[in-house]
């Protein structure tokens, strides 16, 4: 498990096209502080990544860098091959809060169509998918929910309509900030289920923050450990659990390696 680190790699390997997102030696500062302090990575198309470390490291500030929401201050971003900017203009990626950020005067399907008739009001091209917003609905397991108001639906079930119009607009990249993180365990366990199947199924890049080991090891295929003072990328682990992942993998032998090395690598962190 250790020596698996993959920092800065280039991806000799790989076909042209298969990364999705590549900071370059990327900084953040606020003001004199600096937030991230040079991180490299490539992040492999198709791929499902969890982001952990400790509180104010960065895991954030990082999400938020590749969205576009704050610049970095030196460094690169690129978002399949463009400038974070003209992949967020061409709706290459969606970012899932932890909270859902529904309208609460919407309707389940019309909070969902919301980024269709925005992107259409302003003239912007939608990129073109395969699912509509109601099949997105079905998808994540809503279907006969659609005329719900979102205060007549579960915190889970506001989350997984967030994440169907994070998918509307067809991103080929899902940035996710603790999306489950306010949710209790059952539900949680049953959405990280959904999400797998959602991941599969539509074959989406996933970068998801959580502060949850178990989460991390569960879902990712990666997980990149983050360092903090400042914020810089530790380590890349590479987690190699059978697949489909299921619920009872938690308790088998190699989990629990998995979860204890990365406990052990976050408290040097
Ligand atoms: N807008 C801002 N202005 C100033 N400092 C900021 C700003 N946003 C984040 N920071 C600082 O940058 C650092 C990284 O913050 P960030 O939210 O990315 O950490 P995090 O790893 O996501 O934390 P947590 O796990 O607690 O959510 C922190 O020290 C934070 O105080």
């Amino acid at each position: 498990m250790s020596g698996t680190a993959k920092i800065s790699a280039a991806p000799t390997s790989l076909p042209a096209g298969a990364i999705a997102a590549s900071l370059r030696n990327a900084c953040v500062k606020f003001g004199s502080f600096t937030a991230i302090d040079g991180i490299s990575i490539d992040i492999e198309e198709g791929q499902f990544y969890t982001i952990l470390g400790p509180s104010g490291c960065g895991k954030s500030t990082m999400l938020r860098l590749v969205s576009d929401l704050i610049p970095a201050a030196s460094g690169d971003v690129t978002i399949f091959g463009k400038s974070t900017e003209e992949a967020r203009l061409a709706r290459e990626f969606a970012f899932v809060f932890q909270d859902a950020t529904l309208l609460p005067w919407r309707s389940a399907l019309k909070n969902v169509e919301l980024p269709l008739e925005i992107g259409r009001r302003r003239g912007v091209p939608i990129p073109v998918g395969d699912k509509t917003p109601r099949e997105l609905l079905d998808l994540v397991g809503l279907s006969g929910r659609e005329d719900a108001l979102p205060h007549e639906l579960s915190g889970g079930m506001r989350q997984r309509v967030a994440i169907a119009r994070a998918l509307v607009c067809h991103p080929k990249l899902l940035l996710m900030d603790e999306p489950f993180g306010a949710l209790d365990e059952m539900t949680r366990d049953h959405l990280n289920l959904q999400l797998l199947r959602i991941w599969k199924e539509t074959g989406v890049t996933i970068l998801f923050v959580t502060h949850s080991i178990p989460e991390a090891v569960f879902l990712g295929q990666k997980v990149l450990m983050l360092q903090a003072h400042p914020g810089r990328l530790r380590e890349v682990v590479d987690i190699d659990l059978p697949s489909p992942r299921t619920i009872e993998q938690r308790d088998t032998p190699e989990f629990t390696r998995y979860s204890a090395y990365l406990r052990k690598l976050l408290e040097t962190c």
